[in-house]
């Protein structure tokens, strides 16, 4: 049968629309096949690193002298080093390429010229990351969500990273550190431990606000495409006239937000651990392109000044009425990368990458972001990370020379350094950029009224309350009983309705995992597994909620 005739039978077994259920012939299931449909003769003939040919006998090396044979030295040299560091945090993510394009005119609060004229395109590579995991995990936990977009702008690259969640852990950087070690594996037992988190989460009470999004419906999104996104901190914005505004900016998805339940998720790991990068696969590559509003919420210098609350706190929303929101374009993401880990895993966002117009956020989490990333990305990727191509701005001119590969040209003959009297780069002169500074007080204090506002105005009804208290008592289950005590308080001092409901559901799971950790695992799990082939006929089936 011919390779065109093979495609259009596959295409004739896939399952079309939303969710990409049939992941056994999928986009991403046949891409090899793909490459075969459009090369059906091999593309060439096979070489060592060097560009030798190699024999045909050299690939088989029994009874061979192995230390002569370039072709098994290279293999065996190469996959022995083929791995780099993983990102410390985020580091499952999956790529996409794309554009962005201006819808609305802004020009009134930034000069930024990536959003100066309706209808301009941007190229924009995208990133989108599980928080916590590491590289391999399953993505279907209830852990936040990210997108990091790389926009190529005229003016430089600007980069902005954004969790699934609109409020940050903490305000400290300090607390980086710690929450990475708490939140992670047990140095001795190399498990996830729930009480060293808890541990943290009560003794740095800022984290419990994210927690109560995370154990709410936004905690679990239904795959990438169906999640708002947030860079969160308060940015400084500038026009052409040296006028200064604070922007949050939102990215609203334009797939309708969905999520998953725990047991669905649950289900659909033990079916497909990677169902996040998968959907995003298969929707680009049905051209069914994934896309998201870019809006910003806007407050003047002066209003800033004037509410009565902190608008740089990275762990509390802007109050309702406070701001206003203006939409500025449209990110849609439309081709996959052709190489995972030359564009994806190689990239490297930084969200002090920031262009005229944007001067960005003046809170001190955002300063410490500014070393942070340089730091990780010398680590990760050396000391040229910009010069690896999925990096590159469109336009650049340095002093910066030489170091760990990749070079590129490394400016070839022009003079390395500054000032020069013989025609080196020369820096302009923006007018544009305020000469003052702002300045952010920083303060320590938790305040609770938030996840109070949280809980009972954003959360929509009681069945969703009744979940997110479900889900913070599931996560207690296995936690050292004082902390629960402390727990336990801290979500009553919030709202007495969520400890009540915590309290009880804590109680009855407590009572039920009690029974069955005295059963062996295999009969321990026959619950859930009835449970989860329940919910895999779902799956099957147009999307139906089925409660476990
Ligand atoms: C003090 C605060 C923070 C520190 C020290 C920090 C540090 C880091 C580090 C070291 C990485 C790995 C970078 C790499 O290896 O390329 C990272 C990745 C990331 N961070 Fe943060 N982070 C902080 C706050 C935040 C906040 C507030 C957000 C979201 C609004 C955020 C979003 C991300 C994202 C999306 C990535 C993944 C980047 C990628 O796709 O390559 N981080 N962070």
């Amino acid at each position: 049968m011919r390779a065109g005739a093979v495609c259009r039978i596959i295409s004739g077994l896939l399952t079309k629309g939303e969710g990409y259920r049939n992941v056994t012939i999928d986009f991403a299931s046949r891409q090899v096949r793909e490459f075969k449909a459009k090369h059906p003769l091999p593309i060439g003939v096979l070489t060592t690193t060097t560009g030798k040919s190699v024999d045909v006998r050299n690939t088989v090396s029994e009874n061979s002298d192995v230390f002569v044979n370039d072709y098994f030295l290279d293999n065996q040299f190469h996959v022995d080093s083929e791995r780099i560091p993983e990102r410390v945090v985020h580091a499952q993510g999956s790529g996409a390429f794309g554009y962005f394009i201006v819808t609305h005119d802004v020009s009134q609060y930034t000069s930024a010229d990536v959003f100066n004229r309706i209808g301009k395109k941007t190229p924009v590579f995208g990133r989108f990351s599980t928080a916590v995991s590491n590289k391999g995990t399953p993505e279907l936990a209830r852990d936040s969500k990210a997108l990091s977009v790389k926009m190529y702008t005229n003016e430089g690259n600007l980069d902005f990273l954004c969790s699934s969640l609109p409020v940050y852990d903490y305000r400290d950087p300090n607390d980086f550190t710690h929450i990475v070690h708490a939140g992670r594996q047990n140095p001795k037992t190399n498990l996830f431990d729930l009480t060293t988190l808890w541990d943290f989460i009560t003794l740095k009470p800022t984290i419990l606000f994210p927690s109560l999004w995370r154990f709410s419906d936004y905690g679990l999104p239904y795959g990438y495409r169906k999640m708002d996104i947030f860079p969160i901190h308060a940015y400084e914005l500038n026009n052409k006239q040296g006028e200064r505004y604070l922007a949050k900016f939102n990215l609203r998805t334009e797939q309708g937000l969905d999520n998953l339940t725990t047991a669905e998720a649950q289900a659909l790991s033990s079916q497909d651990p990677y169902y996040f990068t998968r959907d995003l696969y298969n929707a680009i590559a049905n051209k069914n392109y994934p896309s998201w509003r870019l809006d910003m919420d806007i407050m003047t210098l002066e209003q800033a000044s004037k509410v009565d609350y902190n608008p740089f706190d990275v762990n509390r929303l802007w109050k309702r009425g406070t701001y206003k929101t203006v939409v500025v374009g449209r990110y849609v993401f439309d081709r996959n990368p052709d190489n995972s880990f030359r564009d994806t895993e190689q990239s490297a966002f930084n969200p002090a990458h920031l262009v005229p117009g944007i001067p960005g956020p003046a809170d001190l989490m955002f300063k410490s972001r500014r070393l942070s990333y340089r730091h990780a990305h010398e680590n990760r990727l050396g000391s040229n990370s910009e010069n690896i191509r999925i990096n590159l701005p469109v336009y650049r001119k340095t002093y910066t020379r030489d170091g760990s590969p990749p070079v590129k040209d490394n400016m070839n003959d022009v003079p390395n350094y500054y000032p020069n009297s013989f025609s080196g780069p020369v820096p302009t002169v923006d007018n544009r950029h305020p000469s003052e500074k702002l300045i952010v007080l920083d303060k320590t204090s938790v305040d609770l009224e938030p996840m109070a506002d949280f809980y009972n105005h954003i959360i929509e009804n009681d069945a969703h309350r009744q979940r997110i208290a479900d889900n913070a008592a599931a996560s207690l289950v296995t936690v050292d009983e004082k902390i629960v005590d402390r727990a336990l308080k801290l979500l009553d001092l919030v709202d007495t309705d969520l400890g009540k409901r915590v309290t009880q559901s804590y109680n009855e799971q407590k009572k039920r995992a009690d029974a069955a950790a005295k059963l062996d695992a295999r009969t321990r799990v026959q619950p859930i597994a009835q449970c989860i082939s329940a919910v895999q006929e779902g799956f099957l089936t147009p999307p139906k909620r089925k409660n476990c």
